[in-house]
């Protein structure tokens, strides 16, 4: 089926130019003859602002989630949830300069926008008739046309019923959208224009190991929240130390959308053997895969120690502390890489290097590490998390210890 829109919406299937603004989209099917749900794509701030005055006027609560793309089964948890629970989601797509470091990998950081657009119309429930999705709330008839432009507001005349009618929209500014300055996002000393600093939280563990990430989090989450001025934010897990300071910054800059409580923290999504999914999991090769959820394994032993250890009553580990967890879960690391280097003339398999960046235990209020006996902490709500180079690919995990998230 061969459609002619004048928003560019997602297509699962392949989509044909024209030279002119006009966007000639052929839908893909489900396998049934359905063409699968259309999603569309919000480029600028008028189009952003207007579809999202039309839901605050219509009383539709809206859920965000912000990416940087380069979606997997992670993602999708988060999405899928916020569609569960709120009538509109806006996805936000954008590799954000500012959090890259001028060495790091901006520019090889994996972007492939029509395969995220593909898996995510793949999630979403396909409405059957105008009944059903004016039940999300959006009727399909009222006028509303965004333009297709990368730039500038936008214009209101014409009617699209896309943007109305779906349950999920796709906001993937281009930076001069989210930085209207236009001036040097990666190296910071020459940039000009707002930063946003979450003094005491960003200078530990990620922070300490990428100087500039959470001053680049915090202004995009800070413009993203601005723009869209979500009901409900949803983060995910596998940056945890991300999530808690975006926690802290909605708070200390008192905003009302989201709210602190409104800002949501859902589990990390793994692989069977445990790695946690990542977009950065893609740069790994076979082998290097196969040696990646050694850090999950680190941080899963050591969890165990502790429970065990709180849950005996009289045990020899009365004198556990902080750094002996820190300094088991890096023996586990250590003898890892033993491991590889002994195989070195045994297999054909390439070798592989790992290293440690660090391994921390800390208190998920204030972001202290934990030292000294764990057993006259007080508060015992702890994170346990680490980083690994595994090959030039830097790879994340934590586990929770002594709580949930709710
Ligand atoms: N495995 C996962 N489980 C749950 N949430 C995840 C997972 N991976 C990423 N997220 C969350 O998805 C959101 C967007 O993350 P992002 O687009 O940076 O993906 P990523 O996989 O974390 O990428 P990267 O490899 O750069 O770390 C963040 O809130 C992040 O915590
Ligand atoms: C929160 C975020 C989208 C900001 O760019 C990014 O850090 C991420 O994807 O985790
Ligand atoms: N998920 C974190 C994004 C980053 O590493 O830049």
């Amino acid at each position: 089926m061969l459609a002619l829109s004048l928003l560019r919406t997602a297509s699962a299937g392949p989509s044909t130019f024209s030279q002119s603004s006009k966007i000639i989209i052929r839908h893909a099917s489900n396998g049934n003859g359905k063409p699968l749900p259309h999603i569309p794509v919000i480029r600028t701030l008028g189009q952003l602002r207007r579809w999202r005055q039309e839901a605050r006027e219509k009383g539709l609560e809206v859920g965000v989630v912000p990416t940087m793309g380069a979606l997997h089964e992670g993602h999708v948890n988060l999405v899928r949830t916020s569609i569960s629970k709120h009538p509109l989601t806006v996805m936000t797509l954008f590799v954000n300069p500012m959090q890259f470091a001028p060495h790091e990998d901006l520019s090889s950081y994996p972007r492939n926008f029509e395969r995220d657009v593909t898996l995510l119309q793949s999630i979403l429930p396909l409405p059957t008739s105008p009944r059903q999705m004016r039940g999300l709330g959006v009727s399909e008839h009222e006028s509303f046309r965004p333009s297709i432009t990368s730039s500038g507001n936008g214009s209101s005349n014409g009617n699209n019923h896309d943007i109305k009618s779906s349950p999920l929209v796709i906001f993937a500014p281009t930076p001069d959208v989210i930085y209207p300055l236009k001036g040097e996002l990666q190296d910071l000393r020459s940039h000009k224009g707002v930063e946003v600093d979450v003094r005491g939280w960003a200078e530990v563990m990620e922070g300490a190991s990428r100087p500039q990430f959470f001053k680049g989090v915090a202004t995009v989450c800070t413009k993203l929240f601005n723009a869209v001025e979500p009901d409900h934010a949803y983060f995910g897990q596998k940056d945890i130390q991300q999530a808690l300071l975006l926690k802290i910054l909605v708070k200390d800059l008192l905003l009302s959308h989201p709210t602190s409580e409104n800002l949501h923290i859902l589990p990390t999504t793994r692989s069977s053997e445990g790695l946690a999914l990542s977009s950065r999991n893609s740069y790994l090769s076979k082998s290097e895969l196969q040696i990646a959820p050694i850090l999950y394994k680190a941080l899963s032993t050591v969890k165990k120690i502790y429970e065990s250890n709180e849950n005996e009553i009289e045990n020899e580990n009365e004198n556990l502390t902080g750094e002996d967890l820190i300094s088991k879960s890096i023996k586990i690391i250590l003898k890892e890489k033993e491991r590889i280097l002994s195989n070195k003339n045994k297999n054909e398999n390439e070798l592989v290097e790992l290293n440690l960046d660090y391994i921390e235990i800390f208190d998920k209020n204030t972001f202290e590490p934990i030292r000294g006996k764990i057993k006259e902490k007080k508060n015992k709500e702890f994170i346990i998390a680490g980083a690994i180079w595994v090959g030039k690919t830097r790879l994340i995990d934590n586990l929770l210890i002594g709580w949930e998230i709710s």
